[in-house]
């Protein structure tokens, strides 16, 4: 047989990226990124310049589209591989990002009657302004004794289905009327490469974003009818549609599809995915003690278990939800990259950006090579990571950043490294709440953006953790553990592979070299993290609720 290959699409927050691999090994021979023509839509709707309120993030369907018809004919192009060999392909997408479809399977916002409305639009994983709803969610869900709860850590996210989709019926009950189905964008994508008619849910968001078990199914009619009447009966309704495993082929590529995307009909398509989810087999962990960090814009925290626990402020626990036979757990940062970039847009004074562009370096480096002359400590500043709320384990997305410690000779580069140990202490926080409560956490796998942009940042992670930092040794590893989720949907007799463990022990690999800690900087950064863990708790836990009477005040002012 000749050597087959598989696709793996990975949508991010900012562009979505094909990644051609080769079965036998994990080869990633060819990539191609489209960033997304209309990117985050948080401002104002393309063409009406109807602006959003605030805490609002959208996207366009379409560009997801583009990415389909640029980037993998692009690959295959690039790479010179026969198409008839490339067997199968998979995506893996953010999450909860949905959005409201009509009985063709087609987005709202792609209907000029309805393009006006912003509730007819994709809600991107950091759209936040369905806060009341989720609050509302967890009273009621509290009051019940739903017996859910304990499986997100205590708390439903805002950012998840149930609160999105309530906001919509809250704030725009025509589109809710107008809606057939609300999808995840992932399985929304995998519709518009099979055929609309057989849309499928996949497993992994079903279970970590809209509350569905793999036994007990979606919360009770009674529960949503507590929440709201007419809510009712949404899981037969706009939440129906089969739940399928991850590596379930979803169908096959369609004839028009095909001649779009250069490739030939009828391969292999998986059921969708999340691309931190994906981000686990594709770093190569298939077994538990092993904390995969998907860091980007955000950081995803992927951990196996063999038993359920309840971890306070985790994003989920779903049986199967990352590789089969385990459990899969979730916790997160809503914002990491976000933050280092809020600061180099918004934060960093006209000379650094000067001496960044003469020295031929971008602000990021600039800023991590000067941070990088500090012992831990040395900068007297301290931050609490919260600049886009606080995704664990307080699941409280009203919380704001904090840095302390300023003086009239603090410098930008401490500054930025002081952003970067914030974002550590909230990955410990994390790593801690697994490991106290029986979920173990032995090393650290790294994979996405940040690993490799920037040292400094890994080298505080290991020594804030005290933990070894094993680094993805692909660019591109949510599309790596895609394109392996591919191979698994076309399956071994195809030339792919039968299930997901042999898909990631032939094709995935960690790089040589670690990130070690350094024994004098971990005893520094224990000292501050219980620093950090007393603000923590003190703006955080209703101590002092300061940041929400701002907000309130905030609103006011602003009406
Ligand atoms: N040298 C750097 N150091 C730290 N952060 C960086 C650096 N360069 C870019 N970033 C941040 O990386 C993030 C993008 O990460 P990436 O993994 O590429 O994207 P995504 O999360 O969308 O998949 C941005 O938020 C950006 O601010
Ligand atoms: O929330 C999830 C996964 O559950 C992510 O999709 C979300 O944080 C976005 O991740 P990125 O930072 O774009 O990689």
């Amino acid at each position: 047989m000749s050597k087959k290959y598989a696709i793996g699409v990975d949508y991010g927050t900012e562009s979505g990226r094909a990644v051609l691999v080769d079965l036998s090994d994990g080869t990633e021979v060819a990539d191609h990124v489209t960033p997304y023509p209309h990117n985050v839509i948080d401002e104002k709707l393309p063409i009406s310049g109807i602006k959003l309120e605030y805490d609002w993030a959208l996207q366009h369907p379409q560009d997801y589209l583009e990415v389909l018809t640029r980037s993998v004919p692009a690959v295959v192009q690039a790479s010179g591989v026969d198409p008839a060999d490339i067997i199968g392909l998979g995506i893996d997408f953010t999450a909860c990002t949905m959005l409201p479809v009509d009985a063709q399977g087609q987005p709202l916002c792609f209907n000029p009657e309805l393009t006006n409305n912003p509730h007819s639009w994709v809600k991107l994983w950091k759209h936040h302004a369905a806060q009341d709803e989720a609050n509302l969610i967890n009273e009621i869900a509290e009051r019940r004794g739903e017996d859910f709860l304990p499986r997100y850590g205590g708390k439903i996210s805002s950012e998840w289905m149930i609160a999105k989709v309530w906001q919509i019926l809250n704030e725009a009950p025509d589109i809710y009327e107008q809606t057939d189905r609300f999808l995840e964008a992932t399985d929304w994508v995998v519709s518009q490469m099979t055929g609309t008619a057989e849309i499928v849910r996949n497993s992994c968001t079903a279970g970590y974003k809209a509350i569905w078990h793999k036994k007990k199914g979606y919360p009770s009619d009674e529960f949503f009818k507590a929440l709201d009447p007419r809510l009712e009966n949404v899981t037969q309704t706009k939440l129906r549609g089969e739940v399928v495993a991850l590596g379930t082929k979803a169908g096959e590529l369609t004839e028009s599809m095909a001649a779009l995307m250069g490739l030939q009909p009828g391969i292999a398509i998986a059921v969708g995915n999340v691309d931190a989810h994906a981000a686990v087999p594709g770093v190569g962990v298939v077994t538990p003690g092993k904390l995969v960090m998907a860091m980007g814009t955000s950081i995803c925290h992927m951990l196996l278990g063999t038993e359920e626990r309840e971890v306070e402020g985790m994003c989920g626990v779903v049986e199967d939800g990352i590789i089969p036979g385990y459990l899969g757990y979730e916790a997160g940062q809503s914002a990491v990259g976000d933050i280092f970039a809020w600061y180099v847009e918004q934060g960093v004074p006209a000379y650094v950006q000067a001496a960044a562009e003469q020295e031929g370096t971008n602000v990021h480096e600039w800023l991590e090579r000067h941070a990088s002359a500090y012992k831990p400590g040395e900068t007297g500043l301290l931050a609490l990571d919260w600049w886009n709320g606080n995704r664990s384990v307080l699941v409280d997305t009203e919380l704001n950043g904090l840095i302390l410690g300023y003086s009239l000779l603090t410098k930008p580069e401490e500054v930025y490294r002081s952003l970067l140990e914030a974002t550590a202490y909230g990955t410990r926080k994390i790593v801690d709440a697994f490991h106290n409560n029986g979920v173990e956490v032995q090393e650290l796998y790294a994979c996405g953006g940040l690993p490799q942009k920037n040292r400094l940042l890994m080298q505080i992670y290991a020594d804030v953790t005290n933990r070894e930092i094993k680094v993805a040794d692909s660019k591109q590893t949510p599309a790596l553990g895609a394109a392996m989720f591919g191979a698994v949907a076309a399956g071994a007799a195809k030339g792919g592979y039968d299930n997901i463990v042999d898909a990631a022990q032939k094709m995935a690999r960690v790089r040589k070299d670690t990130f070690k800690p350094i024994p004098e900087n971990v005893a520094v950064y224990e000292r501050l993290y219980q620093e950090y863990s007393k603000l923590h708790d003190y703006f955080g836990r209703g101590e002092n609720d300061v940041m929400k009477r701002l907000r309130a005040i905030r609103e006011e002012a602003r009406h």
